[in-house]
């Protein structure tokens, strides 16, 4: 199946990263969410994050140009039933996801592939809500999406291969590089990095270290590119929360339960980079830790 269009919904970082991989390779874009404010800012990072992109070479200004005009923006859902691939990129929350697709439906054409890029959540019981469980799959992008190489693709137990195949030739087209994964709670990336990242709270709760000496021994003692405070800051608290949930309900094992520390950052409503305050408070000049 020629995928030309694709609807995303949600305009939060991975939306509007997605947004700008798909029309930087061609695809005609339209991305929904529930907030104007949203899309507007949305629109004005992709043009940022382009125009870094044509400073350093990697874009031409015509391709910058001709990108932008390939994305389109609208509150209501719907108008993205015309497309042919639909990428829910919402809120790491199932009865979110759910009302999303179910809200969807009846405006879908028949071929529409319907994909999730969803963390941890189980793509068959996504997939079993709605009228087409072959044609749907989970579609998992890594944070920043510009600059990440890697997809996860992960089939539900009902995907079939000509979904499989048409997804992959976009993540072909994209220039990255497909991971098959299971559709097992939180797939492959999270499965393996989330932990790490709730050990490293348990570390701060258990005050073994400070939010400093935490990131500071990850990057220099293990060349991470950032430390797992900083990164899951950048991720956003209350998605770390929810992976770690999904796993520990999902896995049923007490090896994966969700430290009280990030529990109650995500109460506070301190969920890092995107609410100015995490493990770093980021309302200043450079980022101070808050531990
Ligand atoms: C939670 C999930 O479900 C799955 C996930 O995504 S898990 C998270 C996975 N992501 C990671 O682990 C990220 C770890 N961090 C990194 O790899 C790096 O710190 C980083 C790539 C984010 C930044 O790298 P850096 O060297 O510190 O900074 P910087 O030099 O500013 O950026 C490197 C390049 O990325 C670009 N870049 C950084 N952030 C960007 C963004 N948001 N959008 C577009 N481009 C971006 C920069 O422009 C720069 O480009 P050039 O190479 O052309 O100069
Ligand atoms: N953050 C990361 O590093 C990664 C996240 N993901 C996954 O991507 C998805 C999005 O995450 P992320 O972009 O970080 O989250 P964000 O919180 O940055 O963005 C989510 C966006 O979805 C919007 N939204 C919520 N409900 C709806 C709805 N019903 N219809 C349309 N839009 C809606 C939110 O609006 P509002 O703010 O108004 O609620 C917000 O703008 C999640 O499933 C997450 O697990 C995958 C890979 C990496």
């Amino acid at each position: 199946m020629d995928i030309k269009t694709v609807g995303i919904v949600g305009a939060g970082q991975m939306g509007n990263g997605i947004a700008h991989v798909m029309a930087l390779a061609g695809y005609d874009v339209t991305m929904t969410d529930i907030s104007e404010d949203a899309l507007q800012a949305a629109i004005k990072l992709i043009d940022s994050n382009m125009e870094r992109q044509v400073s350093r070479d990697k874009i031409t200004a015509e391709a910058k140009a001709d990108a932008m005009a390939r994305i389109a923006t609208t509150v209501t859902l719907t108008d993205l039933g015309p497309s042919d691939l639909i990428i829910e990129a919402a809120t790491e929350r199932e009865t979110v996801k759910q009302a999303i697709f179910e809200d969807l439906l009846p405006h879908l054409k028949p071929h529409t592939i319907l994909t999730s890029n969803t963390s941890s959540i189980s793509i068959t019981r996504l997939a079993s809500r709605t009228d087409r469980p072959e044609k749907f799959m989970g579609f998992h992008f890594m944070n920043p999406v510009p600059v990440m190489q890697l997809v996860e693709l992960i089939r539900g137990i009902a995907t079939d291969s000509e979904t499989y195949d048409a997804c992959k030739q976009v993540v072909d087209k994209l220039g990255k590089t497909a991971a098959s994964a299971e559709d097992f709670p939180a797939f492959i990336v999270n499965r393996i990095l989330m932990p790490m990242i709730n050990e490293a709270v348990y570390t701060l709760y258990e005050g073994v270290g400070n939010v400093q000496s935490i990131d500071s021994s990850m990057k220099l003692g293990a060349n991470h590119p950032m430390g797992p405070l900083e990164l899951a800051d950048f991720i956003g608290l209350d998605t770390c929360l929810a992976i770690m949930n999904v796993l520990h309900d999902g896995l049923a094992d007490t090896k994966y339960r969700p430290c009280p520390l990030l529990t109650k950052y995500v109460e506070a409503g301190w969920l890092g980079r995107k609410t100015q305050r995490g493990f770093y408070d980021y309302r200043g000049e450079t980022p101070v830790p808050t531990r």
